[in-house]
């Protein structure tokens, strides 16, 4: 950020402006470099606040790298311990072999469950797993004169011309980025256009935002639409929402596994036939009678840790609860599990992901930066994700069947091992 600074100027003489309100928080960086700022910033703060921080300053991220596309006013950084459970057996298309799951939390018995689902689902082979689908979707909203007018436009941006004309145009935008298609909604005099992108090995919000700004504009002066917003929340991002789950966002994955009788007798004290009954009772009548769009027992926890760990959007874990956990006993007495994740927004450049802890958890993964072919990192990503979820549902359904649930917590959430 050195090359922007207006005017450098010595520490003291800028400390002294930024008390006195001068120079404002989010000017700093302007007046010197970025780690400098950090430090300034935080001092002023600890002044205005009264207070002195202990820990937030004794980190080794660079303010240089992060502060011009990560973060705005950084003052320091919060750390979260790191766990690792596994080997985990992926069989997947693209992650195809035994990995060491990472994972970020402070919830005590977390990694010991995902640990022991891994080593369950490692026994029964590994987990089946593959990706049915892999689009991230921006949708803009757009105002028409009325409803003949709103089939006029859902004709036309349907019209295959249409199409390869914003292919082409989003062509200029991003080189890895491209337009898939395109859904149109209507609601009354408001037409919705979720437009879908394959983003290959970056999640893909930023591009995809990019590039459909690019396209409103296209719309605006060659059909005449009014664009409202550029996102009308039927992206949907960061939100639940019942199109996501239906018709998916990200990738949509499906790992499954199929456990002997005497892994879950050893490994989670429990029967194929308890575990189908605590599913069904507890993930799809409980989840149903609730209401909820999760019908899973925490694929949110796993989501949540990996995505922490692996420098993902965390606010992406509502779209990863979607997910549903299906169990039951096979003709040989076994129990059959799968976990389908309709929209599981994950990458492997972009965000977060080059800052130095989240790209060891990357490279732990075999995953970090782009794949060969791009898109083929995030890919694999995404199926060790899904795996890693099967097993945080495999272990805590054995422990609700067991009836060890509150016993973990109360020993390992509180202080025991
Ligand atoms: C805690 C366990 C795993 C004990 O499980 P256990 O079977 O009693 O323990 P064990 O000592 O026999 O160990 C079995 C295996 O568990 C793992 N394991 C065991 N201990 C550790 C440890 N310290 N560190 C790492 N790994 C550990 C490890 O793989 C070990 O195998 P080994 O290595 O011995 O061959 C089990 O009771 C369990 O999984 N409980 C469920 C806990 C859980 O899943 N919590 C998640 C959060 S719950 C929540 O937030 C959501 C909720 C519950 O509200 C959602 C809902 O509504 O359902
Ligand atoms: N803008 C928004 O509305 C939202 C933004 N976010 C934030 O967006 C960020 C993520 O956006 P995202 O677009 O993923 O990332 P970035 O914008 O950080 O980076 C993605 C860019 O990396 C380049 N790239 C290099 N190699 C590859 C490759 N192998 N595959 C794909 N792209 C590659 C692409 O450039 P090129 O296009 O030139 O090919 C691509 O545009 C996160 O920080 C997230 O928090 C989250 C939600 C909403």
């Amino acid at each position: 950020m050195e090359q922007e600074n207006e005017t450098r100027m010595e520490e003291d003489e800028l400390f002294e402006k930024i008390k006195s309100g001068e120079v404002s928080l989010r000017k700093i960086e302007k007046y010197t470099d970025a780690n400098t700022a950090v430090k300034l910033r935080r001092q002023a703060v600890e002044e205005m606040s009264d207070i002195s921080f202990k820990n937030i300053q004794n980190h080794n991220i660079d303010a240089e790298e992060v502060a011009r596309k990560n973060i705005e006013n950084m003052i320091g950084a919060v750390q979260i311990p790191l766990g690792v459970a596994g080997p985990l057996k992926v069989n997947g298309e693209y992650a195809d072999g035994d990995y060491h799951i990472p994972l970020a939390t402070t919830e005590g018995a977390l990694v010991a469950s995902i640990n022991r689902g891994c080593s369950v689902i490692t026994r029964s082979d590994g987990a089946n797993v593959r990706i049915f689908q892999d689009v991230m979707t921006r949708a803009p909203a757009f105002k028409v004169e009325n409803v003949a007018r709103a089939q006029e436009f859902v004709e036309w941006i349907k019209k295959p011309d249409t199409i390869k004309h914003m292919q082409d145009k989003i062509s200029d935008i991003t080189s890895h980025g491209e337009l898939v298609d395109v859904d149109p909604y209507v609601l009354g005099n408001t037409v919705y256009l979720r437009f879908s992108y394959d983003t290959k090995d970056a999640m893909g919000m930023n591009m995809v935002t990019i590039a459909t700004n690019t396209l409103v504009d296209l719309i605006e002066d060659e059909f005449g639409a009014d664009p409202i917003s550029l996102s009308g929340n039927m992206c949907t991002d960061k939100k639940p929402a019942a199109i996501n789950s239906i018709q998916g966002r990200g990738k949509t994955v499906v790992a499954e596994t199929e456990i002997p009788k005497k892994v879950i007798e050893d490994r989670l004290k429990s029967t194929p036939e308890e575990m189908a009954e605590v599913n069904y009772r507890k993930n799809l009548l409980g989840s149903a009678r609730a209401g909820s769009l999760g019908y899973n027992a925490h694929a949110a926890n796993v989501i949540a840790a990996m995505n922490i760990a692996c420098g993902q959007d965390t606010a992406h874990v509502v779209e990863g609860s979607n997910t549903i956990t299906t169990m039951e006993v096979t003709k040989y007495g076994d129990l059959y599990c799968s976990v389908t994740l309709p929209s599981l927004l994950v990458g492997t450049v972009g965000g977060g992901t080059g800052i130095g802890t989240q790209k060891d958890c990357l490279d732990l993964l075999g995953v970090a930066g782009s794949g060969h072919p791009p898109g083929s990192n995030a890919k694999k990503l995404a199926e060790i994700i899904a795996s890693s979820v099967l097993a945080g549902e495999i272990s805590l359904i054995g422990a609700q069947a067991a009836g060890h649930l509150a016993r973990a917590h109360a020993e390992l959430g509180r202080g025991g091992f």
